[in-house]
């Protein structure tokens, strides 16, 4: 069975679409992201399927989007910041290697900022992230093999960083 060489989680903002494509240029292999998945599954953005179906229909393609992908790609997978929500999710995860992507609430905020492309951070992105990301902390935690510090560090640092860390 194909298995990703490095799974990347991470709050919103952690960088792991940006760090995640990085990677995957100085490996050498495929990016994928399971939000894009779920928006070329669903044929609409991820704020329209929040707005039209609701946060608990995103989260059912999402389950269905990180089984598909964590037994089908061999590349470097970013998944959505609350794709750790599921148990299903994190029990998928035991046997791969997983990266957590930390980043402290000021750097996530100016990150993400008021992100149209992120339903949940549409209103109020200070408070809502620090609750995502108080509530998230311990399972980014459980799931996690390794964690990189991103504050204050470029995309590009950050990768270095990981390429170093996935070297047998
Ligand atoms: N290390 C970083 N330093 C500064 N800006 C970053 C960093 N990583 C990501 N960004 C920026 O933050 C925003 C969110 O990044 P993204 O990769 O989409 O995060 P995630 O997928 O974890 O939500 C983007 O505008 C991106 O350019
Ligand atoms: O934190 C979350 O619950 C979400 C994070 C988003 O992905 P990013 O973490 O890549 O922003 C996306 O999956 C969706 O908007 C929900
Ligand atoms: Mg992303």
């Amino acid at each position: 069975m194909t298995k990703p060489v490095c799974v990347l989680v991470g709050a919103p903002g952690s960088g792991k679409t940006t760090v995640g494509e990085e990677l995957a240029a100085r490996l050498g292999v495929d990016f994928r992201d399971t939000d894009a998945d779920i928006e070329a599954l669903a044929g609409k953005p991820i704020p329209e399927i929040f707005i039209d179906e609701g946060e608990a229909h995103f989260r059912t393609l999402e389950r269905a989007a990180v089984a598909a992908a964590l037994a089908s790609h061999g590349g470097v997978l970013a998944l959505g910041g609350g794709a750790v929500l599921a148990e299903e999710n994190r029990a998928a995860l035991v046997g791969h290697t997983v990266v957590h992507l930390s980043v402290e609430l000021p750097d996530a905020v100016k990150r993400v900022g008021l992100s149209t492309g992120r339903p949940l951070l549409a209103i109020n992105p200070r408070a809502t992230l620090k609750h995502l990301m108080d509530q998230r902390r311990p399972l980014y935690a459980e799931v996690a093999t390794a964690t990189v510090v991103t504050d204050g560090r470029a995309p590009e640092e950050i990768a270095a960083e990981i390429v170093g860390l996935l070297k047998p």
